[in-house]
């Protein structure tokens, strides 16, 4: 095997689910972590690991009832992109889902911070690196809709 792609645990892949909430006005829900997490103060779309054997869909649904108190039904989600970067820790591997049906208003169950913005006013946020190119992407995707 080339050694450039063994398997290391510097690179261990971390599956995350995320999903972009969209209201009828437009704008898509983000959260900024709290403190005393990793990335702490970046504003990030909802979602979490995916548990061992967990479906993505699955943890993604969890990970908004959890986070949100919002209960989507699997039907409710579809594929929007994903996301690979590389972190120094791990690699980050997240498909992101759109969503446009929920029961339940957001609230922020976690002490995270919550906001509703135009998919344009994603880059005034501080981001995970791993999010810059859905700031510039989201709203493309969104328009094909
Ligand atoms: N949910 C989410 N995670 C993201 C985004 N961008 C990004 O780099 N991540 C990374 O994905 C990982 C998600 O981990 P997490 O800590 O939110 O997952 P979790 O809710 O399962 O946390 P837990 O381990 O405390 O239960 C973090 O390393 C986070 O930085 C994003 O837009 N949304």
């Amino acid at each position: 095997m080339n050694n450039d792609l063994r398997e290391d645990s510097t690179h261990k892949i971390l599956l995350v689910s995320a999903c972009v909430l969209l209201k009828p006005d437009g704008t898509v829900l983000i959260a900024k972590r709290p403190e005393g997490r990793p990335l702490a103060g970046l504003w990030e779309f909802p979602g979490g690991k995916v548990d061992e054997g967990e479906a993505p869909e699955t943890a993604l649904l969890r990970e908004l009832s959890e986070e949100l108190g919002v209960r989507v039904v699997e039907d409710d989600i579809e594929p929007l992109t994903f996301v690979s970067h590389a972190y120094e820790a791990f690699h980050l591997l997240m498909p992101v889902y759109l969503c446009r049906r929920w029961d339940g208003e957001a609230q922020a169950l976690e002490g995270q911070e919550l906001a509703w913005v135009r998919p344009e006013e994603l880059s005034g946020f501080d981001m995970p690196p791993a999010d810059e190119p859905l700031k510039t992407t989201l709203r493309g995707l969104l328009d094909r809709l």
